[in-house]
């Protein structure tokens, strides 16, 4: 793994890869499905990987995971020439995250930037990264992606409609979420000692009294998640140029 020195400030991904995959009911989980002929896992690291704001990658595997094999084959060498060693994921999302941002504390100083991306967004688009960084360059202390909700939104119990939700200031969390070393390790750690439900980074940090800013990116950053999104990312990629590729 080669740093790029040339970075004012470093940034590193986190890429949690340590799921299940079970909503997908696929004979393996999803991050190693074959998307567009190659693994999931793969395109997401590579669009990662060509980025020069990143100096190196972390990913979380889950323990005695049998499939990175299959990854590392499709890998170019300039993506693995960022890969750090591989850590091991835990129980939840949250959990992986944590293991990651203690094992790239070996690497990383506490002022480097961190940007967490699930494995399973392999859509991500070099200009939606490119508006994260701008946001932190601009002095954003925490920044992530996401879009405005676009559908009328109901609050529901037991099939029958209570309400609807005022949305005009909801927007859909996606990753990347970009948070300093230091306060993402601090916040994520005492969210989860304090029990409270971390379904991601921004939520331990709000809850830790952070203020993420939110920075508008493309609805195509989708999380592959159901049997029917492999299609749409297939769909989503295959009309991308090259350099979003
Ligand atoms: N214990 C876990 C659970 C999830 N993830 C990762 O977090 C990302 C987003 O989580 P999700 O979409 O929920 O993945 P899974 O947990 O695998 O899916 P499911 O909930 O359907 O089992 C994925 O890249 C997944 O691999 C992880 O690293 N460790
Ligand atoms: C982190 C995330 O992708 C933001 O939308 C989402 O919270 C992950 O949720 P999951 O249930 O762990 O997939």
């Amino acid at each position: 793994m080669t740093l790029d020195s040339s970075q004012a400030e470093r940034a590193w991904a986190l890429v949690p890869a340590a799921g299940a995959g079970s909503r997908m009911g696929a004979p393996l989980p999803k991050q190693y499905l074959t998307l567009a002929g190659r693994p999931v896992l793969a395109h997401t690291l590579a669009r990662l990987c060509r980025h020069p704001r990143v100096a190196g990658v972390q990913v979380m595997l889950a323990p005695a995971d049998a499939h990175w094999a299959g990854v590392a084959e499709h890998l170019d060498a300039a993506t693995r020439r960022k890969l750090l060693p591989i850590a091991v994921g835990g129980a939840t999302r949250a959990a992986s995250v944590l293991n990651g941002l203690r094992a790239l504390g070996t690497q990383a100083a506490p002022g480097d930037w961190v940007l967490v991306h699930d494995a399973a967004r392999p859509c991500l688009r070099r200009r939606d990264l490119d508006s994260l960084f701008a946001a932190l360059d601009a002095g954003a202390a925490g920044a992530i992606l996401g879009v405005p909700v676009a559908d009328t939104i109901k609050r529901v119990r037991d099939g029958e409609i209570l309400e609807t939700v005022d949305r005009s200031r909801l927007w859909r969390a996606f990753t990347p979420q970009a948070f300093r070393l230091e306060v993402l390790l601090d916040a994520l750690q005492r969210a989860l000692d304090a029990g409270i439900e971390v379904t991601d980074e921004a939520s331990a940090v709000e809850w830790a009294g952070g203020r993420p800013r939110m920075v508008a990116g493309h609805a195509d950053n989708i999380k592959v998640t159901l049997p029917e999104d492999m299609a749409l990312a297939a769909q989503i990629l295959a009309g991308r140029d090259e350099e979003e590729r």
